[in-house]
C-alpha cells in the first residue's frame, strides 16, 4: 500500500505550483508550469494582460485550465502515484474572479477521462479573460460602493477593508455595469481559488471565508455576504456567487475524472481552496501573537489578531485555519527598492557598508524621524522624504549613517504603528517571522527586534502558499475534532531564531513610537495642500 500524501496547488500570479508532501510533511514531490513560458500561446508578460488604458489588468481563464493539464500530464509521465493522495487544497491569487456560463455545472460534473480539461471547459467562461488583483479600473465602482453603504470606515468595518478597486465585488460591479448581458449569462462567479477547487470537485465549489473577505461583500464578524454590498454591485448576485464556507471545509470527493483518467482514489478529499496570502500564514504555520514580515519589493505583513479594529489601510480576513480568529494583510509599498537607493546613495551601493553605519549609530537615532517614500506609498497614503530632528522640526538632510538608521528605524515603526491600528497587541509570546531579501542581514534584524520588542525568526516562504495548501489539506481531514493547524504541522521544519531584544530598547521606543505617529500626520499626502 502506497504511502499516503497530501497535495498542495497554488494558482498564482505568474505560474501553477504543485506540492506534495507524506505523512510526516516531508516534500516528495514538487512542479511548476509558467505561464509566460509553458502556455506562449496566451502571450502572457508575467502571467497577465495589461490593458492599453493601463488600469485594466486579466489573465486568460483556459490558461490556468491549460495549465492544470499539463502539470497534471507531468505528473503522470513522471510515474507520479495519485493513488497514493489522501486529499488535497490549494491557493489562488486574491481577488481575481471567474464567470462560468448557465449550464457549465452540467458539463462540469460531466467531462469525459478521455479529453483534457480544457477541452471540456473551454466554452463554459461568459468572461474569457479573468480580471485580477492587479487591475485598479474600478475607481468609479468603488465610490459607488462606499457611498451605498455609508463610507469608507462603514465598508472596512463591514467587510474588513475599505473600497479597493481590485477587490472582487467592484470588478462584478464593472462587468455588470458594462456588459450587463454577460452579467446575465453567468451562473457562477468564483474567486480564483474557488475556481481551482471547482476543477478537481467536477462541480461549483463554494467560497470560502478566508479569501472571500478580499471581495468587499463578505460581512466578516456573521461571515455572511453583506446585503448592502451585494446589491450595491449587481443584482441577484447572492445566487451567482453561492453561500461561503469555513476555510477548513471537505468539500466532498475528487470528481471521478480524476479517478479514471489519472487514477485517483475516488476517496481523495478536496478541502476549501483560499486565497494565496491566507494559504501562505498556513504555510509559515503562523500563530496567535505571531507577525510575519516579508522584506520584498514591497513589504508585507501578515497578522494573526483575535478583535481587529478595521482601518482605512489594510485589511481584515477571517482567519483561514482558525474561523473564530482574523488575519490582518498591510502593504508598504516602499520596501527594498528603497532601502537600496538608501544603501546606493549613503553606503556606497555595498550593503556591509550599510550594515557598518546601522551599527555606528544608537538605538534611536538620537531622536531623528524619517519618512522615505520615492513612490506613493499606500500605508499610509504618503509620498516623498520628510525628515525631522528631535525638536520635530523639518530637516532637508541627515548625515549619511543618520539617515540609514532613519530609514531602517522608520519602516519598522511604521509597521508596528499600523499593526496596533489594525488591532494588533504585542504580546510577550509575539514572534516575528522575518522572510525575505533583507531577512538575511541580522544588523537589520536587530532594529526590527529592538523596535517591536520582540525575537525574529527566520524562514524560507518561498512556496509558502503551496505548502501551506498541503498543509490545509491535512487539517481539513481532522478539522471537525477542533484540532488546531499548529498540531497537525507540528513535524515541520521549525523557524530558526536570529535575533532577540536590546535590553532597554521597549523604554526608548516607546516616545519614539508616539512621535513618529504623530509626525506621520503631518506627512499624509493631501492633494489639496502645498508641499510641506
Ligand atoms: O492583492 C493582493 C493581496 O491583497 C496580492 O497579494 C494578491 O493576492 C497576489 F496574488
Amino acid at each position: 500500500m502506497a504511502a499516503p500524501c497530501f497535495l498542495g496547488w497554488d494558482f498564482s500570479t505568474q505560474q501553477l505550483k504543485v506540492i506534495a508532501i507524506d505523512e510526516r510533511l516531508r516534500v516528495i514531490y514538487e512542479d511548476n508550469v509558467n505561464f509566460d513560458k509553458d502556455l506562449p500561446e496566451f502571450k502572457t508578460q508575467g502571467g497577465v494582460h495589461v490593458h492599453s488604458d493601463r488600469l485594466t489588468v486579466t489573465s486568460p481563464v483556459l490558461m490556468w485550465i491549460k495549465a492544470l493539464d499539463m502539470i497534471l500530464e507531468k505528473m503522470k509521465s513522471s510515474g507520479f502515484n495519485f493513488s497514493q493522495v489522501r486529499a488535497l487544497s490549494g491557493a489562488g491569487q486574491q481577488h481575481g474572479s471567474v464567470y462560468w456560463k448557465k449550464g457549465s455545472n452540467q458539463i462540469l460534473k460531466n467531462m469525459s477521462p478521455k479529453l483534457p480539461l480544457h477541452q471540456s471547459l473551454k466554452a463554459c467562461f461568459a468572461v474569457s479573460n479573468s480580471p485580477i488583483w492587479m487591475d485598479s479600473s474600478t475607481s468609479l465602482q468603488c465610490s459607488a460602493l462606499e457611498n451605498a453603504v455609508g463610507g469608507a470606515q462603514q465598508l472596512a468595518n463591514l467587510t474588513g477593508s475599505r473600497a479597493y478597486e481590485r477587490f472582487t465585488g467592484n470588478q462584478i460591479a464593472k462587468i455588470y455595469n458594462q456588459n450587463p448581458e454577460v452579467y446575465a449569462q453567468t451562473e457562477r462567479i468564483s474567486l480564483v481559488s474557488s475556481f481551482a477547487a471547482s476543477l478537481f470537485l467536477g462541480a461549483y465549489a463554494p467560497i470560502d471565508y478566508s479569501d472571500g473577505s478580499g471581495m468587499n461583500l463578505l460581512q466578516i464578524w456573521e461571515k455572511v455576504w453583506s446585503a448592502s454590498c451585494l446589491d450595491a454591485c449587481a443584482p441577484g448576485l447572492a445566487e451567482k456567487l453561492g453561500n461561503p464556507v469555513p476555510s477548513h471545509s471537505v468539500l466532498g470527493s475528487i470528481s471521478p475524472y480524476y479517478v479514471q483518467r489519472y487514477e485517483f482514489s475516488p476517496d481523495c478529499k478536496i478541502v476549501a481552496f483560499t486565497g494565496d496570502n491566507p494559504a501562505s500564514l498556513a504555510g509559515m504555520r503562523l500563530q496567535e501573537g505571531d507577525i510575519a514580515i516579508s522584506l520584498g519589493t514591497s513589504d508585507t505583513l501578515f497578522l494573526w489578531i483575535q478583535e481587529p479594529t478595521p482601518a482605512l489601510e489594510g485589511h481584515i480576513l477571517c482567519n483561514p485555519v482558525d474561523s473564530q480568529t482574523y488575519m490582518a494583510l498591510l502593504c508598504f509599498k516602499n520596501g527594498s527598492l528603497m532601502r537600496e537607493r538608501i544603501r546606493n546613495e549613503c553606503a556606497s551601493g555595498s550593503w556591509d557598508e550599510f550594515s557598518k553605519a546601522l551599527s555606528s549609530t544608537v538605538t534611536g537615532n538620537n531622536g531623528n524621524l524619517g519618512f522615505y517614500f520615492d513612490v506613493m506609498e499606500i500605508t499610509p497614503e504618503a509620498v516623498g522624504i520628510h525628515r525631522f530632528n528631535s525638536d520635530n522640526q523639518k530637516v532637508l538632510n541627515f548625515p549619511k549613517e543618520v539617515e540609514i538608521r532613519a530609514l531602517i528605524e522608520g519602516q519598522f515603526m511604521a509597521k508596528r504603528i499600523h499593526a496596533e491600528k489594525l488591532g494588533y497587541k504585542v504580546m510577550p509570546k509575539t514572534r516575528i517571522l522575518a522572510t525575505g531579501g533583507a531577512s538575511h542581514n541580522k544588523i537589520i534584524l536587530q532594529v526590527l527586534s529592538d523596535v517591536f520588542n520582540a525575537p525574529v525568526y527566520t524562514i524560507d516562504t518561498a512556496n509558502s502558499a503551496c505548502l501551506g495548501s498541503a498543509y490545509r489539506a491535512i487539517h481539513g481531514l481532522v478539522a471537525e475534532t477542533k484540532v488546531p493547524l499548529a498540531d497537525v504541522v507540528k513535524l515541520a521544519p521549525e523557524p530558526r531564531l536570529a535575533v532577540t531584544p536590546t535590553a532597554g530598547a521597549e523604554e526608548l521606543y516607546h516616545p519614539l513610537l508616539k512621535r513618529y505617529a504623530e509626525l506621520e500626520q503631518k506627512v499624509i499626502y493631501n492633494p489639496t495642500s502645498s508641499c510641506l
